[in-house]
């Protein structure tokens, strides 16, 4: 009988969870990161599933033969001080990114990239280019070889709403339209609005043609917080690419869930 397991993912905004019995996916959610206040104690169970409407019981009945308190964690961060708090919860695995297969990569590279990339080669094909619209807003991509060939980092969309506002006097951190907006903009928040979303569009589009060059019809998948803003725009502006554009919000757990069972099989 499959059993139950919790994938975790540690971003730098906040945590991304998934639950899985076997290789299926039952539910992903997202939750703050955690405060290390106070005496250091084993992270609750019953805490984090709640966090996802989800009852410890209805979980441990899913996989039948579990007779834990504990349901096994994959853990991957790519912020040190959160994962520091796990190292006290008893059934953790946590992947470095040298447990990850991916050829070619760097010794700094995120784990997070490397796992997205991984899990959209696995599950769409290769070669394969993620572009992440988390936090950082990345592009990473891999050949028919599985091999690293780069990629490329910049302050996600929320991230550059906000660095504006900190490090000047006169704007306002705005919050970003669902829609695209007109580029040229005659008040100050449309001009944010515009300024931010057409050069990270025009970012977008040409190192998906420039990948496309290198790597015709290749898949290219989109995930991160920002991901359906992204497309939405995507979609206003560049109709036909937006459409050859996959959304997947789960690509980190599917690079989990490979890489989790490829180092249990070694
Ligand atoms: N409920 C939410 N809380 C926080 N951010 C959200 C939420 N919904 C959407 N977002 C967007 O998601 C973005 C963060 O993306 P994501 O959650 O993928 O980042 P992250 O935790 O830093 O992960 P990564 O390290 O992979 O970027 C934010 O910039 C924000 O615009
Ligand atoms: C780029 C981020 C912040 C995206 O989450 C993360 O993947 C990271 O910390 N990367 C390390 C640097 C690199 O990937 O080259
Ligand atoms: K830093």
């Amino acid at each position: 009988m499959d059993k139950s397991w919790l994938a975790l993912m540690i971003g730098n905004s906040r945590l991304h969870w998934a639950w899985f019995v076997g290789d299926q996916l039952q539910s992903a959610w997202d939750s703050e990161h955690l405060t290390n206040s106070g005496p250091p104690s084993s992270p609750n169970l019953g805490k984090i599933l709640e966090k996802a409407s989800l009852s410890r019981e209805k979980v441990v009945r899913r996989s039948q033969g579990e007779n834990s308190d504990e349901l096994p964690i994959v853990l991957a961060s790519v912020v040190s001080e959160q994962t520091a708090i796990w190292q006290t919860y008893r059934q953790l695995q946590t992947l470095m990114l040298a447990q990850i297969p991916l050829q070619h990569s760097y010794p700094t590279l995120g784990i997070d990239r490397a796992l997205a990339l991984w899990g959209a080669g696995e599950v769409y094909g290769w070669p394969a280019l993620v572009i992440d619209a988390g936090t950082a807003l990345t592009f990473t991509g891999g050949n028919a070889e599985r091999q690293l060939v780069g990629g490329a980092i910049l302050p996600g969309l929320s991230l550059q709403v906000q660095s504006l506002a900190q490090k000047t006097a006169a704007l306002p951190a705005i919050a970003l339209p669902e829609t695209l907006p007109k580029r040229w903009a005659n008040d100050t928040e449309d001009a944010i609005a515009s300024g931010i979303i057409y050069t990270v569009l025009a970012g977008v589009v040409d190192f998906v043609q420039a990948w496309w060059q290198e790597f015709p019809h290749c898949a290219v998948v989109i995930t991160g917080g920002d991901r359906a803003l992204l497309h939405q725009y995507l979609q206003s502006q560049h109709s036909e690419l937006a459409a050859q554009v996959t959304i997947d919000p789960n690509l980190i757990f599917w690079g989990m869930r490979a890489c989790r069972a490829e180092s249990a099989s070694a």
